[in-house]
């Protein structure tokens, strides 16, 4: 059976890509390859566990600013768009955001999702399923700094149940299809670090529980 190829985004230290990374064809993520770890933060170290890795993983780095000062009149979009590009040109079967923290417009989504060809009266490509790791169940804390959100709902009685899921990205930021939801225990006078440790100990099973998910999806 071909090999799966994956692409990883990241922004930060990339202990989420590593799991991946350690979980490369094994049982937990059979016949999968990780072929480019993305970065929008060249000091992300993520991008140093890839090279780090055995063989090592192809990067890549573009960021928003960067990207618009060297292209006066682009947009966001723009970036988003090339950043699609630059991920295409790998021709992943599923992109994996792993604590990529850049809201993703149109620009990237259309073409990823098959509804823009790449460049201009091309057909356009197949579908490629994109899914993000969140540190909230659904519904409950989209967006950045969900894990801090979520501690102190709970110490002040406003939530009684917290975890994290792994879901289908869509426009809406944290709204697409949820594909693995874990519950993490959250007790009376736990510090946040001691809730963090918990929450990035089951995101790690639960980010290669998702990509073997979508990947057995297809063919
Ligand atoms: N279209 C989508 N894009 C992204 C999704 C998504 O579900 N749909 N998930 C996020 C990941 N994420 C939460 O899971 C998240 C990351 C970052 C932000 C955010 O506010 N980003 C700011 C910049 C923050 C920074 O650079 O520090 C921004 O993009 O302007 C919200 C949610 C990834 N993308
Ligand atoms: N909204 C997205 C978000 O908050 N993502 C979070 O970023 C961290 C990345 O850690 P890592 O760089 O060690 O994998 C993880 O906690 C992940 O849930």
């Amino acid at each position: 059976m071909t090999e799966k190829r994956v692409v990883v985004l990241i922004s930060g230290s990339g202990s989420n890509l590593q799991a991946l990374i350690n979980a490369q064809n094994t049982p937990s993520l059979p016949n999968a390859r990780i072929v480019r770890v993305f970065s929008n933060r060249k000091a992300a170290f993520g991008l140093t566990r890839a090279a780090q890795a055995t063989p090592p993983i192809p990067t890549a780095y573009l960021a928003l600013q960067p990207y618009l000062k060297s292209h006066p009149g682009k947009t966001r979009d723009d970036y988003d768009a090339e950043v699609a590009r630059i991920l295409l040109a790998d021709n992943p079967d599923l992109i994996i955001l792993a604590g990529w923290m850049h809201i993703l417009g149109d620009g990237f989504l259309e073409l990823t999702d098959g509804r823009k060809p790449l460049n201009e009266g091309e057909p356009t490509r197949g579908v490629v399923p994109v899914i993000n790791l969140h540190p909230a169940l659904p519904g409950a804390f989209d967006g950045a700094n969900a894990i801090e959100r979520a501690h102190e709902a709970f110490q002040k009685g406003e939530i009684t149940r917290a975890g994290v899921m792994v879901h289908r990205v869509v426009k809406d930021v944290d709204r697409g299809e949820p594909l693995v939801v874990k519950e993490v225990p959250l007790e009376k006078g736990d510090s946040l670090e001691a809730f963090e440790e918990r929450v990035h100990e089951t995101e790690h099973e639960i980010i290669v529980q998702g990509a073997a998910k979508v990947l057995a999806e297809s063919k």
